[in-house]
């Protein structure tokens, strides 16, 4: 998947902008601090999921003294162009595909499938849980509809479930209604997060090495509330819900479910967040967001474009190679850096641009 162009009308600090990119191309957007390198990124993560990686109040996405702002795209899909383009005003935003409005949040977002790497993902591994369900919750809904399908069916029922708990007279036959239905829903969702992750480990465990100098072991262990090992799920996953009866009662809420999952991912057997350095932690996250990338490719056949938001600030000479020259030749990568990069470190197609002040230009010296 490539973005052919991209055009900006008063978004964050750009005025009217519009770009060329080229396919399976590393485009190194360079620039002292300040200048509009990630917004570039953020323009296209936003066309990607409809929200933006910094902010959740879109107001601070319309450029100062303006009332909207739109960003437009053609995106190349398998060879074919989508003109895609979102405008947002009064906090609202209206989708058009091909100029034609397009009704719903869902079957617009991953038609820009990109994968994005910047600093404030280092927090993943202290965040709370929610972060990385939410990490691995939206690749999976970009990769299967009937995950999508079943986990927002999940939502619904645990929400009318702990309404249910609240209520002054708690009626048991209705609860367990729903804790039935929770269950059908959490057995595919635990085998889905479960697959996924192991996929995604093997991935990793390829990919680490090339940024770590040491050997560490590279694992990630799956939390849920229930055993999965055990042969008969659904009937310890009932065990479980008849247990925690009591306490889902006096709380008024349900204390148990696949919305309290938790994945975590240790080093020689130690949860990262424990003991591993802020290197060791760059280069899991590397190796997650590329195997990420790996897994989209092989089951969707093409990649999704890479963005990689200063990635290169805290990494020495030696894994900045690295990283390029283990990023796939079919892959269209968008770089932010504040530092100039040499163009012989590039052997495949590279396109640099000087970022100024919210205006951008092709840098053609060598
Ligand atoms: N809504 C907005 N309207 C106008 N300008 C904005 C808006 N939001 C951010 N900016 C400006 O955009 C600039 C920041 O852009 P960006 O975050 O892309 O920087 P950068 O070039 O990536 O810098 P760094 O190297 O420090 O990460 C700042 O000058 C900021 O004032």
């Amino acid at each position: 998947m490539n973005i052919r162009k991209l055009k900006f009308y008063h978004f964050r600090n750009y005025d009217k902008a519009s770009f060329s990119f080229d396919e399976n191309t590393i485009h190194v957007l360079q620039g002292k601090n300040a200048q509009g390198k990630t917004n570039i990124v953020e323009g296209i993560y936003f066309l990607s999921l409809l929200r933006s990686f910094r902010t959740n109040k879109l107001a601070h996405l319309v450029k100062h003294g303006e009332a909207s702002f739109v960003i437009e795209a053609d995106v190349e899909s398998k060879g074919r162009i989508e003109e895609l383009k979102v405008a947002v005003s009064d906090s609202k935003k209206q989708l058009f595909r091909f100029n034609d409005p397009v009704a719903k949040y869902s079957s617009f977002v991953g038609m820009v499938n990109a994968i994005l790497f910047c600093p404030d993902d280092m927090t993943l591994f202290s965040d709370a849980p929610a972060a990385r369900r939410k990490f691995i919750d939206m690749e999976l809904i970009k990769l299967s509809k009937s995950y999508t399908a079943t986990l927002s069916h999940y939502q619904k029922l645990l929400k009318e479930r702990n309404q249910a708990l609240k209520q002054p007279y708690v009626d048991r036959s209705l609860l367990d209604v729903y804790t039935r239905q929770m269950i059908q829903d959490q057995k595919i969702i635990i085998s889905q997060r479960h697959r996924f992750l192991d996929e995604l480990m093997e991935k990793v465990r390829t990919l680490y090495p090339f940024f770590s100098d040491g050997q560490e072991r590279m694992e990630a262990r799956y939390e849920t509330f229930v055993s999965i090992e055990e042969d008969d799920l659904q009937q310890a996953m009932r065990a479980c819900y008849e247990k925690t009866l009591e306490r889902d009662l006096q709380y008024k809420n349900t204390q148990i479910g696949v919305h309290k999952d938790d994945f975590v991912f240790l080093l020689d057997g130690v949860p990262l967040v424990e003991a591993a350095s802020q290197g060791q932690k760059r280069s899991v996250l590397l190796a997650l967001k590329l195997g990420l990338a790996q897994i989209v490719y092989e089951k969707g056949g093409q990649y999704p474009i890479l963005l990689l938001d200063d990635v290169f600030s805290e990494l020495d000479e030696s894994r900045r190679r690295k990283l390029i020259a283990m990023l796939p030749e079919t892959m269209q990568i968008f770089i932010t850096s504040a530092e100039p990069i040499p163009k012989s470190w590039f052997e495949r197609p590279v396109k640099f641009y000087e970022i100024e002040n919210g205006k951008i230009k092709e840098d053609l010296h060598e």
